[in-house]
């Protein structure tokens, strides 16, 4: 069988690592979180409250994108955390061997930002209003499905694996 590339997409703080973290745990597959592959001056970026551009986006998709290649080279499944937020965004990782299903972690932003103020990480409560804004859902034909995390951290991880088992992925 073809490598499998998981992606959990959406906006800051909606659960992505959290469910990515519980999957990877449970199935023992490589994880790369999106965070991780962000260059110094992108990192500062999004600290002093600016969002991204594309141009700060797109070497750092590609950058992503090489690590799922080289997996899939070694026949490797793989977990991977990324906002993903635009069409063209999720085209550009989907393109490359393998196959590439992106779970879309959604909750309404209240929630998200009550969940943002409580962590420390970069991205601060006041980045979720241009995080919404650049979003686009998944489209029909896009390989991907939608979960609510709105529950507790085990429902949701679930809710992911309900999804993934029903598609026959895992
Ligand atoms: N289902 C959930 N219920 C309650 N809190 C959650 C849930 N999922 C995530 N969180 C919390 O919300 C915050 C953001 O989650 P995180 O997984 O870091 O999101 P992302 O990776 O999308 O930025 C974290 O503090 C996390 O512990
Ligand atoms: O998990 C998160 O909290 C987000 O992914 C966050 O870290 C940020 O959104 C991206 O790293 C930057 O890229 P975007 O502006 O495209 O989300």
């Amino acid at each position: 069988m073809d490598p499998i590339h998981l992606v959990f997409m959406g906006v800051a703080g909606s659960g992505k690592t959290t469910a990515a973290e519980g999957l990877a745990a449970k199935l023992g597959w490589p994880e790369a979180e999106a965070d991780d592959f962000h260059p110094a001056a992108n990192i500062e970026k999004m600290s002093s409250g600016h969002p991204l551009t594309d141009e700060d986006r797109w070497p750092w998709l590609r950058k992503l994108r090489a690590w799922m290649d080289k997996n899939s080279e070694q026949n490797s499944s793989t977990i991977v955390t990324c906002s993903a937020l635009k069409r063209s965004y999720r085209d550009l990782l989907r393109n490359g061997p393998g196959r590439v299903c992106f779970v879309h972690m959604q909750a309404p932003a209240e929630v998200i930002e009550e969940r943002m103020a409580k962590r420390d990480h970069f991205m601060r409560p006041g980045m979720l209003g241009s995080q919404f804004d650049t979003l686009e859902d998944l489209e029909e034909g896009e390989d991907g499905f939608t979960v609510s995390a709105l529950g507790t951290k085990e429902e949701t991880l679930q809710a992911v694996e309900d999804g993934l088992s029903e598609r026959g992925l895992i």
